[in-house]
């Protein structure tokens, strides 16, 4: 089974705009939309989408985080959230010309709270894999995701993790199945400037060099780049309408390891991985399984290196 992790789960409050934000003054709304949000929050949804079997885990709390476990309980989604009394948080994304996005902190997580979720991570095996995603919330530890991956390494459970900086690298050790920067990501993991598809190639291999069994480099519009111990290979993105880049980066993880747990094939899941990004950013919501299949005979990928 696949698990998610989301250590600070949101509502997704989206507001759409005709004109810019005018700072200093009163903003009308043309419409709002409210989704249960939190990077891992997405994946299961993704999962789910693609019948996928996952279960949502994380910290939840409040009438905010009612509305989350209701909203995933529609979509057949099983949870065992653990229970905070802080509200969860609510981030708003405004989309006018462009997205501006504002999050919250989300609630203080005690240590008690903290030794509940090691605790349901502790009873998983060997046939699992775990996607831990997104920021912390107040309370936990410098280390949590690292103390975490000690906990899966007890029961040689594979685990994902999409994060950045210090966090991303103190996990390359540990030899994770997917890390998913995208391009940004990248340049600021090894404080330099990517301008070429060969600079990306460098720091790319290093990444697998340090660890991790795949490495995933998106690029938004332009598609993205796998590394493997076996090759490198480049997808393009297809062509569409961007209506939402939110949740494209956790659409993209949830479809390339649903899809690689289900068929084993990196370039396959590699493919799933791009239709199920792009699908997304073409709908207000994620995406839905028919936009993701429906986008796969657009994708191809190319052999860039093979060993
Ligand atoms: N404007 C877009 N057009 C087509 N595909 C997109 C677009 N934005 C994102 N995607 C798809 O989603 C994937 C992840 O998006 P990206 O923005 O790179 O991730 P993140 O949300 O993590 O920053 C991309 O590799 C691409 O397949
Ligand atoms: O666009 P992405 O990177 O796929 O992630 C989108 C999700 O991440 C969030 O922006 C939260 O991000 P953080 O956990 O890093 O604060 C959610 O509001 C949203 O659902």
């Amino acid at each position: 089974m696949i698990y998610t992790v989301t250590l600070n789960p949101s509502i997704d409050y989206v507001v759409y705009m005709d004109n810019e934000v005018k700072t200093g003054a009163v903003n009308r709304i043309q419409k709002d939309r409210k989704f249960p949000g939190g990077k891992g929050i997405n994946v299961s949804r993704i999962l789910s989408q693609l019948n996928i079997e996952n279960k949502a885990l994380g910290f939840i709390g409040g009438f905010t985080g009612k509305f989350i476990e209701d909203a995933l309980k529609k979509e057949n989604i099983i949870t065992e959230f653990v229970q905070v009394e802080e509200d969860t948080r609510i981030n708003v994304k405004v989309k006018s010309s462009n997205e501006t996005e504002i999050n919250g902190l989300g609630p203080h997580i005690s240590q008690e709270k903290a030794n509940e979720l090691l605790n349901i991570l502790s009873n998983l095996s060997r046939e699992d894999v775990v996607i831990l995603s997104g920021s912390k919330s107040k309370g936990l530890s410098e280390k949590f995701y690292q103390e975490i991956i000690e906990k899966l390494k007890q029961t040689e459970t594979e685990f994902v993790i999409d994060t950045t900086g210090k966090e991303l690298k103190d996990a390359l050790f540990s030899k994770p199945l997917l890390i998913k920067p995208n391009n940004h990501e990248l340049e600021e993991l090894f404080d330099v400037k990517l301008k070429t598809e060969e600079d990306m190639k460098i720091y790319g291999k290093k990444l697998v060099e340090a660890g991790a069994q795949h490495v995933i480099i998106s690029m938004a519009e332009k598609g993205a780049m796998l590394f493997t111990e076996k090759g490198v290979y480049h997808g393009k993105a297809p062509k569409g309408n961007l209506k939402n880049s939110v949740g494209s980066g956790d659409s993209m993880v949830a479809g390339f390891t649903g899809m690689l747990k289900q068929t084993g094939n990196s370039l396959e899941a590699f493919k799933y991985g791009i239709a199920s990004g792009s699908a997304t950013a073409f709908e207000e919501d994620l995406a839905t399984k028919d936009k993701i299949e429906g986008l796969l005979s657009q994708i191809k990928i190319k052999v860039l290196e093979e060993n």
